[in-house]
């Protein structure tokens, strides 16, 4: 990572705090465990109120994970110049405090990837021993994207739809469009020293565009989901857990039942923030439309698009913009 100067982390965005920090922490984070008979049911209440839970026993072998993030570490720790030669992200590749293509920035380098076997991702990568790496990398992405599958099964289930694999069976396609993402949050001290009572944006707020993101990250806190209301609650971090969100294709796919939730993460001071997420997207020639047994014989509440219309139309976006709002069926009176 870069060190900026004083004047140069000027141009990050600063959140203040109005509370102190334990008061923001929130601890009702809707908890899903995989071992319960119920857990579907949990499932759609944390997706319909939240957007965003926690799941506990899912079974992602831990060796699998802390593989990973020894390989993330590892890389995040070489020479920016050695970085640097895993290309620009571009979509993919390797990014330093620039995110998207219109100007966001944030106190965060990252590594992009496609999860597209096709598309070779594994080529982005460089550093001493990009092997490792890559096997690390193919066993945590194929258990987290059973996982992933396994959720949107139970979703089905739990909505009532059939068959069960009508969502899942999109992150299985061949052609599924889906992403991998590996954060790296560096401590800021600086923060509190220019600012006082302030955080430092990591991540700015936004949703995901896809259809659900798994994210797993140490145990340094820094995420934050948006509830309903607009106020922001910090979310615990828990090494042995997963996260998921609702992105915006699957609000689409539920006619507005699931919320796509709003998040962004705020620099720790002291320690890194290391997170890995993926992103469970559908082929790009998908239409992106409600599900008809969940239309309920009314109308859908959004337009007719593919993915590949919705993800262009998001990535001419700023981050904290409302994509979907251009998607909206304007209702008749
Ligand atoms: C500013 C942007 C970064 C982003 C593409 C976009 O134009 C708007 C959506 C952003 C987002 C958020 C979720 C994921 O991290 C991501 C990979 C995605 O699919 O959409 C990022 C995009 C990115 O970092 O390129
Ligand atoms: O790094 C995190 O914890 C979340 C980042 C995020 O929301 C994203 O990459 O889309
Ligand atoms: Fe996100």
């Amino acid at each position: 990572m870069v060190v900026l100067s004083k004047p140069a982390i000027e141009q990050f965005s600063y959140i203040r705090n109005s509370k102190p920090p334990s008061t923001l922490m929130f601890p009702q984070i809707p908890l899903v465990d995989l071992s319960k008979p119920d857990s579907k049911h949990q499932i759609i209440k944390a997706c319909e109120e939240f957007g965003f839970f926690k799941v506990i026993n899912h079974g992602v072998p831990l060796e699998f994970i802390s593989r990973l993030e020894a390989e993330a570490t590892k890389f995040f720790s070489l020479p920016l110049s050695e970085k640097e030669k895993t290309g620009q992200p571009q979509p993919y590749g390797y990014g330093n405090k620039r995110i998207g293509p219109n100007g966001d920035v944030g106190w965060v380098e990252y590594l992009l990837l496609t999860t597209n076997q096709d598309s070779n991702m594994l080529r982005f990568l460089s550093g001493e021993n990009p092997e490792s790496f890559r096997f690390a990398l193919n066993n945590y992405m194929t258990a987290v994207k059973k996982m992933a599958c396994d959720l949107l099964e139970m979703m089905a289930d739990g909505l009532k739809i059939q068959p069960r694999n009508v969502l899942s069976k999109l992150l299985m396609d061949e052609q599924s469009d889906s992403v991998f993402r590996l954060n790296h949050y560096p401590p800021c001290p600086d923060a509190h020293a220019l600012n006082g009572n302030s955080n430092v944006i990591g991540f700015g707020e936004h949703t995901d565009p896809q259809i659900i993101s798994v994210l797993r990250s140490n145990n340094t806190s820094g995420l934050q989901i948006s509830l309903r209301d607009g106020s922001w609650i910090s979310v615990p971090p828990d090494q042995f857990s997963f996260f998921i969100n609702v992105g915006d294709s699957l609000q689409v796919m539920t006619n507005g039942r699931f919320k796509s939730v709003k998040h962004r993460v705020l620099t720790n001071s002291v320690k890194s923030r290391l997170s890995m997420i993926y992103f469970g997207g559908p082929p790009l020639s998908e239409k992106i439309a409600p599900l008809p047994s969940l239309m309920g014989g009314g109308q859908s509440l959004y337009k007719e698009f593919t993915w590949f219309e919705y993800k262009k139309s998001a990535y001419s976006s700023r981050l904290a913009d409302n994509r979907l709002m251009h998607f909206e069926r304007i209702a008749a009176s």
